[in-house]
């Protein structure tokens, strides 16, 4: 289902109650959850209101860059601490995220690899790059079935830019597969923003396109929410379209 809410303050309410109802209903949840500037909002939201409860909680990572150590500034690891775990203060012990900089990427992949299969993911939030990736699953790649090691495109490593306080060399990322997170059971996607417009174009009304956030598309089990801004070349009013 494609849902379109009226304003990116919806989205992050939208967000904070999935989260909730999720880490609720499952016993043993295991949440795979984007970084980046979409869902903070959200996140923090849902944090506000979170009980005992997330102490049941496990956090698989999503993706992180190759070569940027987890507590600088712009990890995916940094950017999440900063939004959800800290405030949700959770031990380390139930978070389980990519070493970028670990002289053995290929082992960090298996490692995470090896986790989900232990513990599948209840519950994953993603959000859709300007190029149209999920996690870093870059367009030009084959549905991944595994974590990898991949190659980033030029949109991803200069939008990355404004996650760090200087100009930062990104050239690789380390990413769950397309696949796993389809495997998820249950799956939102989050687009807000004008600046999002023209790649939610691309990805509704353009078959050929080929784009990773495409792979997601026609599953019961994923919703896409959006606000008004990022929708607006698909519809005039709030709806499902
Ligand atoms: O940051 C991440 O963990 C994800 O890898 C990435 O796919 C992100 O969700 C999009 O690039 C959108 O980022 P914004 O929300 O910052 O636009």
């Amino acid at each position: 289902m494609i849902k379109i809410f009226e304003s990116a303050e919806e989205v992050a309410n939208k967000i904070a109650e999935e989260m909730n109802h999720n880490l609720m209903k499952d016993e043993n949840p295991v949440f795979c959850l984007a970084s980046g500037s979409t869902p903070q909002k959200g996140y923090q939201k849902f944090a506000e209101n979170v009980d005992n409860e997330k102490k049941k909680l496990k956090i698989v990572s999503l993706d992180e860059w190759v070569g940027i150590d987890r507590d600088s500034e712009g990890s995916c690891y940094q950017m999440l601490n900063n939004d959800l775990f800290s405030l949700l203060q959770l031990d380390e012990e139930q978070i389980h995220f990519f070493n970028g900089t670990s002289q053995d990427l290929q082992e960090q992949c298996r490692r995470i690899d090896r986790f989900i299969e232990e513990y599948p993911i209840t519950f994953s939030l993603m959000g859709v790059g300007m190029n149209g990736h999920i996690g870093l699953n870059e367009p030009g790649y084959p549905v991944l079935n595994h974590s990898s090691i991949v190659k980033l495109s030029e949109t991803t490593k200069t939008v990355a830019q404004k996650y760090f306080n200087q100009p930062t060399h990104l050239e690789e990322g380390i990413t769950l597969g397309l696949q796993q997170i389809i495997n998820s059971k249950r799956v939102i996607v989050v687009i807000t923003g004008e600046h999002k417009a023209d790649i939610v174009k691309e990805i509704f009304a353009n078959q050929e396109a080929n784009l990773p956030a495409q792979e997601l598309l026609g599953y019961d089990h994923i919703d896409f929410y959006l606000d008004m801004d990022a929708a607006k070349y698909i519809s005039r009013s709030p709806n499902n379209v």
